[in-house]
Order: structure tokens, then sequence, then C-alpha cells
């Protein structure tokens, strides 16, 4: 079989532990690289239009045959179905939260304010804006190991990225504070992985099946039907984080997610439980609370329908 990846050092450590997931079912499996327009473009990243940069080549990969399997962030995966292919496991879920890499081991209650900030991300940006702490939001791109140095040049004060991005490359040390969900919620998928393969390949689709992970397919279920409910993209300033917890009757799902304007001044946030098999339903129900109050007018409209994409000469 043949994995897709991106060719950063995050994509082809996911892919090389799901490699390895897929090696330990008996299966022999080979890594190809694959370039996508969002690791080549140096331009920030909400001025793409639409969702799914990263996801696209590679979904392009599989149909054509380039390839018969590829992993992807599941936060980096639009939430409107792509035809002919399937999302085929959802393997265990890393810690979905985000954290702070600043300089001088701060916290995010010790940078002053005037502190420069580096995140692309609205959702980072607003919900850190809402802290009311002062803090000079600044735009900033690249991998995770680039960020960093430029953290280390003196370029920003502190910046934002997600723990598990840190943790999948071992660098875990790296973050001064890991961020609480009442402070800042995560992107919907956020530590999670996706694996896809073709709708047809029915005997992959099962195989793969064997790695889904029934906590982590109903967390990102309810996060992504929030998502989608809201008609918000990936660089909408929308947080959600859902979690399967034990209630009084078993295993029960607990969900909340915060939809705030971009400079934090205003909000709407929400909680919701239920079943963990009613995932969807549950994100639903909490999507149409949100918007019942307000939420449409804060978050951008994005389009639903996959970007145009340039065609390759
Ligand atoms: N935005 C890009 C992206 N997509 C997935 C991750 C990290 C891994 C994950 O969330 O699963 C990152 C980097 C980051 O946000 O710090």
């Amino acid at each position: 079989m043949r994995l897709g990846t991106r060719a950063s050092e995050l994509a082809t450590t996911q892919s090389g532990h799901v490699a390895d997931m897929i090696r330990e079912l008996g299966r022999e499996v080979e890594l190809v690289e694959i370039s996508t327009e969002g690791d080549t473009s140096t331009a920030p990243l909400t001025t793409f239009g639409g969702t799914g940069i990263f996801v696209s080549a590679l979904r392009d990969a599989l149909l054509r045959g380039d390839c018969d399997l590829a992993v992807h962030s599941l936060k980096d995966i639009p939430t409107y179905p792509h035809e002919g292919i399937t999302l085929a496991a959802t393997p265990p879920r890393e810690d979905a939260r985000d954290v702070l890499v600043a300089r001088d081991g701060l916290t995010l209650g010790e940078l002053p304010p005037g502190s420069r900030v580096g995140t692309g991300s609205p959702r980072r940006v607003s919900q850190l804006a809402a802290l009311g702490l002062g803090l000079d939001l600044v735009d900033i791109r690249g991998n995770v190991d680039s960020r960093i140095r430029k953290l280390r040049a003196g370029d920003y004060d502190a910046i934002v990225l997600a723990r598990a991005g840190l943790a999948r490359l071992g660098r875990l040390d790296e973050a001064t504070e890991v961020l609480d969900p009442i402070q800042v919620l995560p992107a919907p998928g956020q530590g999670a992985l996706a694996i896809e393969c073709r709708s047809e390949d029915a005997e992959l689709v099962a195989l793969l099946g064997s790695l889904d992970h029934g906590p982590t397919r109903a967390a990102v279920t309810a996060e992504r039907a929030v998502l989608a409910a809201l008609e918000a993209g990936c660089s909408a300033p929308l947080g959600t984080l859902a979690e399967v917890v034990e209630g009084d009757d078993g295993d029960e799902l607990w969900i909340r997610a915060a939809a705030l304007s971009l400079d934090g001044a205003l909000s709407v946030r929400k909680s919701a439980t239920g079943p963990v098999d009613q995932a969807e339903a549950i994100g639903l129900r909490l999507a149409s609370e949100m918007l019942d109050d307000g939420a449409a007018d804060l978050i951008p409209p994005t389009p639903q329908a996959p970007p145009v994409r340039k065609q390759q000469a």
C-alpha cells in the first residue's frame, strides 16, 4: 500500500505513526510525498479562500491512484464530503488543547501588555483578544519548526501552537503553558488524525476501520457538526471541544463551543451533553442554540463548495 503524505516534518511524522499502525495489522506500506499549495505558498493562511488547502492535493493523488490512503490532521479537513473519498478511521486523539511557547518561560498571564504574540488563526486571535491582556496579536506563517525559530530569533514574544503537533514532533518541552479551554478552545478536530482512502476500496475501508477509535470519532463528529451548522470554515473564529466522559448512566459526550468576533469583544458560548451515539445531533443542537444567540453575525461567511483549483499545465 502507498500512503500519501505532505512533506512537512509534522505530516511525515503523523503518517509514519499511521504506517506503523497498519504494519501492526500485518500489511506492508510505504510513504509517498505529495506537495500541496499550502506548503509552498507564503501568503497568509486566511487569504486562500475556502477550506482544505492542505487536503485537496492529497485527495487528488488518492483519486488518481498515486497513493491508496492518506493521513491528514483532521482539523484541516473541510466538513463537506468529497466524492469518492471515505474517512475510514480516526485513531485515538492526542490532547486537543493549544499551548503557548513564550520567551523566558513566560505563561500567558505573565506576558506584559503589548507583547507580540504570533498566530495566523482568527480562532486564536479572537479568544486571546477576549482575555483583555492587551497583547499585540500578529500574523505568523510557516511550519512548527520555523515558527519556533522566529520566536527564538526575537520576532515574537510568544506563539500559540496545537499541543498535538509539538507532542508528535517530540518537542513538548518547548511549551511554556498549556492553554485552558476555558480561555482558548481548540479548533474542531484538533489533535485528531484522519485516515482517508477511496470509497470504492471496500476492503481497505474495512481494514482501516479497525484503527478507528470510538470516543475520538464521537468527539470530532460533534465538533465538526458545530462547524458545519455554523457554516464556518477552518479560518473562522470558532473554538470547540468535545470529550467522552463517564456519567451516572455510563459514557456521555460533553461539548462546548465559542464563536467570537475577531476583536474578541463579542462572543457566544454554549455547552451540551448527551449520549455518545448521538454525537452529530448534539453538535447540531449546540450550533442551533448558538445561532439563536446570534453566532451567525460573528462568523464571516465561507464558501461551502470546494475552492476552485488551478488546472495543472
Ligand atoms: N494549522 C495547521 C495545523 N494543522 C494541524 C496542526 C497540529 C496538529 C493537530 O492539531 O492535530 C497544525 C499546526 C498548529 O495549529 O499548531
